[in-house]
């Protein structure tokens, strides 16, 4: 993790900002997207008139009562906003050190053959600029031409600039970060105030923060049991009047802000910006809240092998010869077949090539054409002038293509292959018209770890699928060196849409990562799709959350972030429902001990005297909502476990937790109060 993001949870001028805004957020139009505090409010205001016009409501003997009633009132909806507005905090701090980073840039704009600078604000979409050694990128882009290093570290906080070229996976770069060596020509991909950085800080900001469908589900439960507590309150009065008890509207009130769920509705939109935070400062930029809930819920996980299970440095490490061949020829016409396969595999052939010592004929690629690696046919290589075809590949395709073409396939180079994929290795064959003449060994590793993760993974019930356009040898290696649940290979991006498809057939939710343009269909079909920074700006635009560190195998951590929020939620809810049962055993007795001496068999808890416990139960119910602002911000503890195991855990925990706790919480709280009253 980067730096500049990881901050501390909380600093000064954060608290003293979220104090103000805790005011700022008493206004009633703003307080009525959360029913429950709203409802909070309504009843403080109504005791606040009680409390100014005691003469009208013949409240004169109860003033001191009702004014404490008012002030413990009030300091609910203030915790419930200050929860909120420390959550939204540290969004608001990031947006600021990113807008910094949004300055006006001028712009080497190409206009015809010359070039004219222009303020980066008027760049639209399909412009092409040049920047140059030192120079701030001036928007969104893809690169057209040449090679730079770029430092992102503006938007990532990753200090080591990355290579940023014309061609393949790793062309897109972003407005504001830096070209540190050589020029590139760019074409500009966004329009003023749609860029990525723009996108970056509405996001962290919260301005499109919109309620998730849990959130309006939960919403709906709290706003219901709201309604059916105020049909009990009011009811109350009527009933206790026909018993000769007179309830004062004070007491009502009270009693109806312990019994709805103000802890939970308190902390709910809290909950739900410090999950979207925690995911911001894990370097990934989650499109929305419901991207992030998504991954709580994963049932499969889409992982391709290259590059995240295994490090993806694909390195040519060896030349084998088949059938009479000599190492010298496969490696001569592996040659030929990368002078212009830009992928890191093609570049990899020709170091080797060097390291070797074998010399080529660069010349001959001149007036060739260049046959681009595509996912599709899996080969790359060059149609020389002189009527020779060159191609390297993976095996299966390659056979196909010398087969359709009268070749004949060497009887030893599936012994070969098959010992290179059975070490976990990517065998390419290479070959020239329908003539194979060996072998490209291109090793990969696992990456350390995997093992363990994908353990914890099965632990949350996640099934994880490896798919890999590698052959079924190699793929077979591989998923079993890095324990994988299933694998796929020999796969086309096709094949990735038609898992995905049939996993959410079966009522799954699927997540999956991928950089290429090839993967953006799959991304956007999954149901958490995240990008990789480094990747193309298609693939971008279709997944909903992107990995700034890009770094593929964070998919895992992003679903673990998930699981914590929808557990935290549940968690809080669970206690907020459970806390209400002590209140109501504190207050309920207290209410009508006065008329009916009787009563006093319910006062379980011993509470000092009914304005004591009715006062107690409101202080406990207020003071419960900054007890666990930590909590909802950094979320309930996690460790991998099925989901009923979890559920029935946490139930323990926090509904047994929930209803003795304010039990003893109250008795304290009275043992104080009652000195007073
Ligand atoms: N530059 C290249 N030239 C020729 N063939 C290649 C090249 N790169 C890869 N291949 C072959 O094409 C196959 C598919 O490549 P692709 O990148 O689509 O999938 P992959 O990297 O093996 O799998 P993953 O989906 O795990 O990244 C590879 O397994 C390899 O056999
Ligand atoms: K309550
Ligand atoms: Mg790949």
């Amino acid at each position: 993790m980067s730096t500049v993001q990881k901050k501390k949870l909380l600093s000064g001028p954060m608290i003293r900002n979220a104090v103000k805004d805790s005011f700022v957020k008493l206004n009633p139009v703003t307080l009525m997207k959360n029913p429950v505090m709203f409802v909070v409010e309504v009843g403080t205001f109504i005791v606040l008139m009680m409390v100014l016009l005691p003469g009208y409501f013949h409240a004169s003997e109860a003033l001191g009562f009702n004014i404490t009633v008012f002030v413990i009132l009030l300091v609910t909806v203030l915790f419930a906003n200050f929860a909120e507005a420390l959550a939204e905090g540290r969004g608001k701090a990031q947006a600021d050190s990113l807008k910094k980073t949004k300055q006006d840039i001028s712009a080497n704009k190409v206009t015809g053959g010359s070039i004219k600078i222009v303020a980066s604000s008027e760049l639209r979409k399909g412009d092409i600029v040049v920047v140059s050694q030192g120079e701030l990128i001036p928007g969104d882009g893809e690169v057209i031409e040449g090679l730079a290093s770029v430092d992102e570290s503006a938007i990532t906080g990753e200090s080591a600039p990355v290579i940023k070229e014309a061609g393949g996976d790793f062309n897109s770069v972003t407005g504001g970060t830096r070209v540190v060596s050589d020029e590139i020509k760019v074409r500009i991909t966004s329009d003023p105030g749609e860029s990525f950085l723009d996108r970056m800080i509405s996001l962290v900001e919260g301005a499109k923060r919109q309620k998730t469908p849990n959130e309006i589900a939960l919403n709906t439960l709290l706003i219901s049991l709201t309604i059916i507590f105020m049909i009990v309150v009011v009811t109350l009065r009527p009933i206790a009047g026909y018993l000769d008890v007179d309830l004062e509207i004070p007491v009502l009130i009270a009693l109806l802000v312990c019994l709805i769920p103000t802890t939970i509705g308190g902390l709910l939109s809290a909950i739900g910006i410090a999950g979207m935070d925690r995911v911001t400062q894990f370097n990934v930029l989650a499109m929305s809240g419901k991207a992030v809930e998504a991954a709580g819920d994963i049932n499969t996980m889409i992982l391709d092998k290259t590059g995240t299970i295994t490090f993806g440095n694909r390195m040519a490490s060896e030349f084998v010869p088949v059938g009479k061949e000599t190492e010298e020829d496969v490696a001569i016409w592996a040659a030929l077949s990368s002078l212009k396969d830009e992928t890191p595999e093609g570049r990899s052939v020709i170091e080797l090539v060097k390291k070797l010592g074998y010399s080529y004929d660069a010349g001959l690629a001149s007036g060739a054409e260049f046959i681009e690696f595509r996912a599709e046919t899996r080969m790359s290589g060059m149609d020389l002038p002189d009527g020779h075809k060159v191609r390297k590949g993976a095996v299966d395709s390659v056979k196909r293509w010398v087969a359709s073409q009268g070749g004949i396939i060497p009887d030893n180079l599936d012994q070969h292959s098959n010992s290179i994929a059975g070490k976990g290795g990517t065998p390419l064959a290479v070959a020239v018209g329908n003539r194979i003449y060996g072998l490209i060994y291109l090793k990969d590793t696992v990456k350390p770890g995997m093992k363990e993760r994908f353990e914890e993974l099965r632990k949350m019930g996640i099934k994880t699928i490896m798919c890999t356009g590698d052959n079924p040898l190699t793929a077979a290696t591989i998923a079993a060196e890095a324990g994988v649940d299933g694998f796929i290979a020999e796969s086309t991006p096709e094949n990735k849409i038609e898992v995905i498809r049939s996993e959410q057939k079966e009522g799954k939710l699927v997540a999956m990562t991928g950089d290429g343009t090839n993967d953006a269909p799959a991304l956007a079909k999954a149901d958490v799709g995240l990008a990789m920074n480094s990747g193309t700006a298609a693939a971008k635009e279709a997944a909903n959350m992107v990995d700034l560190d890009s770094d593929p195998s964070k998919i895992i951590e992003v679903v673990a972030i998930g699981k914590q929020l929808l557990m935290t939620r549940g968690a809080l809810t669970t206690f907020s429902i459970a806390n209400d049962i002590a209140k109501y055993f504190a207050i309920i007795p207290a209410m009508f001990t006065l008329a009916i001496p009787e009563m006093e068999v319910l006062n379980i808890m011993g509470l000092g005297s009914p304005s004591s416990a009715i006062i107690s139960a409101l202080i406990f119910n207020a003071i419960i909502i900054p007890l666990l602002i930590p909590l909802a911000m950094r979320g309930v503890s996690y460790k991998p476990m099925s989901s009923t195991r979890l559920l029935r855990r946490n139930i323990f925990v926090y509904g047994f937790g929930g209803v003795v706790v304010p039990f003893l919480g109250i008795k304290l709280i009275d043992m104080v109060v009652s000195l007073w009253i």
